[in-house]
């Protein structure tokens, strides 16, 4: 004790007196009687300061340098445990320069996807600068998105392999590129199967959709956003043909009230953010690299193997008919959104000013019966369908869709110019290439 007392004495706080002159206040001189009455808490001060002073002796001189390299060893675990490519964020940061600068930087989710597909290597070709995302998830054939990928990977698109959900990922993403746009096509789709598995709707209609929201809204240079929503909004309505004025809050299935909540929560991202938001309300979408839970594409593989396929009828044998809409006139009503998207006025989350909010319909505007696809396919596959006609289920299905797309036509320019005789020769066309030569699975 005897030792500690210079050491301790010199510890005591000191205040300046009113003289000038420092002197030990009544504090510091009961501290010391409290030190000299308990050794034991004299001896672990004493230790505590030494451990405190040799921390700050050895610690790094530089904490920032120290501070990135944890980051990066944490990024680099991460991306081992996600199974992305080591260099992921070089790889994006290069896929996603423009040809020029007056080019944009997209992000495409579902770009492994039928449209997302298209839209990627049409961008692409135009001289933007495109990074894919997409979960390869097994709804449908992986095979045939990994095929779709390949046609990226050749295109100079690099696609990163991870959900919507990973908010990490995303926010790593964004941190990582610049998007001036992102072109959201990554959803759960197809109208029937939100029976069997409703959760999966959820997942990636309602809660992915929000997770790209808030990545999008969290960047410090927010960028445009335009996405898919459906046809299958109108639900119920029966007059037609349908117009973005008409009610939307009849859903005929889980699907289309998911795709529906989206349009609603795109509203609220615009109006508490300044998010930029264009939502596409697609029509039955078909064509070559399509979807094989599409009727049309399972129709085409069960008449070659002379399978039976199921026509639906509606009440009093009432035609069922779709607003078939070719890909190629849809990616571009996509891109021509792209092209008349304005800027996102918020920053880093903060809003700065009223937003544009759009919503289009990209139809066909022509009808056509699912007997009369049939027949179409019939011709132009050589063979005679097994045809049942049958009531149709209660599962979601809506009688008929028909697109007003006078909004679109005037704002976007969109015209749509295939027919749908002419959009399934080149469905079959490359149908019978891909699946003829390769043997494979069309499911
Ligand atoms: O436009 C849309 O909003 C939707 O279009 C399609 O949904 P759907 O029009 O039901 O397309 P298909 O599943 O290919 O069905 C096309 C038509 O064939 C009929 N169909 C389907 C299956 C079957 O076995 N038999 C049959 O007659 C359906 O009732 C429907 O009228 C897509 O699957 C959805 O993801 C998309 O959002």
């Amino acid at each position: 004790m005897t030792q500690l007392k210079p050491i301790l004495s010199h510890l005591d706080p000191i205040i300046p007196s009113s003289t000038g002159k420092f002197k030990p206040d009544k504090f510091s001189a009961y501290s010391f009687h409290r030190l000299r009455c308990h050794p034991r808490l004299a001896f672990w001060s004493f230790l505590s300061v030494i451990f405190i002073l040799l921390f700050f002796c050895f610690s790094p001189p530089d904490g920032g340098a120290a501070a990135a390299k944890r980051r990066s060893l944490h990024t680099s675990s991460y991306t081992r445990r996600m199974h992305l490519d080591s260099n992921w964020e070089l790889k994006a940061r290069n896929s996603a320069r423009p040809r020029s600068k007056t080019g944009f930087s997209v992000l495409v989710t579902g770009a492994a996807g039928f449209v997302g597909t298209h839209v990627s290597l049409s961008l692409k070709r135009r001289g933007d600068g495109v990074v894919g995302l997409d979960n390869f998830n097994s709804y449908y054939d992986p095979g045939l998105k990994k095929a779709r990928k390949s046609l990226l990977d050749r295109a100079g698109v690099y696609v990163i392999e991870a959900d919507i959900n990973d908010a990490v990922l995303l926010r790593k993403l964004f941190e990582t590129v610049h998007f001036t746009h992102v072109m959201h096509l990554a959803a759960q789709a197809g109208v029937r199967y939100a029976m069997q598995n409703p959760n999966s709707y959820i997942h990636s209609n309602v809660n992915g959709f929000v997770s790209l929201l808030e990545a999008c809204k969290n960047a410090t240079l927010q960028p445009s956003i335009v996405w898919a929503s459906s046809s299958s909004v109108y639900g119920l309505n029966s007059k037609v043909p349908f117009s973005e004025k008409d009610r939307t809050d009849r859903p005929a299935s889980l699907y289309a009230a998911t795709k529906k909540a989206g349009e609603e929560i795109a509203h609220t991202y615009n109006h508490i953010y300044g998010l930029s938001i264009t939502g596409l309300r697609f029509f039955t979408v078909y064509g070559p690299w399509g979807r094989p839970d599409m009727a049309y594409f399972f129709f085409t593989k069960d008449i070659l193997k002379g399978k039976e396929i199921k026509i639906f009828e509606g009440a009093d044998h009432a035609t069922v008919a779709r607003d078939f809409t070719y890909v190629d006139d849809v990616v571009k009503g996509c891109l021509a959104a792209l092209d008349t998207a304005k800027k996102s006025t918020g920053n880093g989350g903060k809003k700065k000013g009223a937003a544009q909010f759009r919503i289009y319909n990209l139809g066909n505007t022509n009808p056509v019966p699912v007997a009369d696809l049939v027949a179409i396919l019939e011709k132009l596959l050589k063979v005679k369908a097994k045809k049942k006609v049958l009531a149709m289920p209660r599962n979601g299905d809506v009688l008929f869709t028909h697109a007003n797309i006078s909004l679109a036509r005037k704002e976007l320019g969109y015209r749509p110019t295939t027919d749908l005789e002419t959009g399934l020769k080149k469905f079959v066309k490359w149908y019978l290439r891909y699946y003829g030569s390769k043997k494979k699975s069309a499911w």
